[in-house]
């Protein structure tokens, strides 16, 4: 089915249609679910949190311990909460406000957007690709390629500017991060950001808006299933509801940002790129039944044609050095264009099972 034909959630939802249930192609049947064991709130309270400040403060103690602990985050959750990352909360509410306001525009005006393909600059749309779900998830999206190229949709008026400014903090900041994730491999603070191309200027950021309404049946839809971001870095703020949890030692774990916190997920280039040491987290998004979540992620990558594969440094290409741990060291992953990894992702079901597995070497 093409979105052209879809009804966006809000719709169903506005339309009065679905205010005691849903219809059932939104019933996630929880056997897909395949990697829920336990649900342990309380361990919200130890998902690692990382004072950016530190990152910039100038203070070399500080700054080594800061990587140090980044480093630790990425290898033991691929996710941590951000504070003190400098951009203004001003922007960030100012950022909800005109996603609230493109999602409010009549249906006509957004299906000028509607999905096409992935590399289309803008795409509106629901659930992940209703051309292979098979269930529906209780989601509109609103997705722009920003960077190198930055786009917007025409209305409403302010979008553009505030998304633009917003867009080149969250560049700022992630690649602030990249240097401390780089030189907390052993590698040069520059590294990653050299070999990414994201110092030339050409690295690629994707804008995700999402968008749950309430839902009749939270427990049984699913927002987004489980899954990994594609790039190496996503930058996530949400209107202060809460929805995401992250897979940690096979427990889900629900996530209560400080406001006005960053959620940093790490995603599979970040994988491919450290061999394995920092992995892609899994997370999903939960849905509720009484207010409109709204999260909003700037996914940063390489340069679209950039081959990513495993730093040389991490690895043992040779496979012959008897000391080291071969396991550990052997390439774990071939190498793959980030464009046709997207584009790998874009056209399997986003059911759990990450797009890694194409590119690992078994
Ligand atoms: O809404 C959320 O909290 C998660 C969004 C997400 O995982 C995504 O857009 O890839
Ligand atoms: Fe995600």
């Amino acid at each position: 089915m093409s979105t052209a034909s879809m009804f966006s959630v809000k719709q169903l939802v506005e339309s009065g249609f679905c205010a005691k249930s849903m219809p059932s192609k939104y019933v996630f049947p929880r056997s897909d679910d395949n990697s829920v064991v336990h649900y342990i709130p309380d361990e919200a309270k130890v998902i690692p949190t990382i004072d950016f400040s530190l990152l910039t403060s100038g203070n070399p103690d500080q700054r080594s311990k800061v990587i140090s602990d980044l480093g630790n985050a990425c290898r033991e959750w691929g996710f941590f909460m951000l504070i003190n990352h400098g951009v203004s909360q001003d922007l960030m509410d100012e950022v909800i406000k005109v996603s609230e306001d493109f999602f409010d525009l009549k249906e006509e005006d957004k299906r000028d957007y509607a999905g096409k393909t992935l590399f289309d600059p803008i795409r509106w749309g629901t659930s992940f690709n209703v051309s292979v779900d098979k269930t529906l998830f209780w989601r509109d999206y609103l997705k722009i390629h920003v960077h190198p190229q930055f786009n917007a949709p025409k209305k409403p008026v302010e979008f553009s500017e505030t998304l633009r400014e917003y867009c080149e903090r969250s560049r700022k900041v992630a690649s602030e991060l990249l240097k401390g994730i780089s030189e907390s491999l052993g590698l040069g603070k520059n590294y990653i950001n050299k070999k990414m191309k994201i110092e030339s200027g050409l690295s690629h950021q994707l804008l995700v808006i999402n968008l749950y309404p309430p839902c009749p049946e939270p427990d049984v839809a699913m927002g987004l299933p489980p899954h990994t971001d594609h790039g190496l870095l996503t930058l996530l703020m949400q209107n202060q509801l809460c929805g995401l949890q992250v897979l940690h030692d096979s427990r889900w774990v629900p996530v209560n940002p400080l406001p006005y916190s960053f959620l940093v997920i790490s995603g599979d280039h970040m994988e491919i790129l450290t061999n394995g040491k920092y992995k892609s987290v899994v997370h999903r998004a939960l849905v509720n039944n009484n207010a409109t979540r709204i999260s909003v992620g700037t996914g940063h990558g390489p340069s679209l044609d950039t081959i990513v594969s495993p730093v040389e440094e991490l690895v043992n290409w040779e496979g012959d050095d008897r000391d080291c741990d071969r396991d550990r060291d052997l390439p774990a992953y071939r190498g793959i264009r980030y464009r046709e990894y997207m584009e790998l992702q874009q056209s399997n079901q986003l059911n759990g099972n990450s797009c890694l597995d194409h590119v690992r070497i078994l």
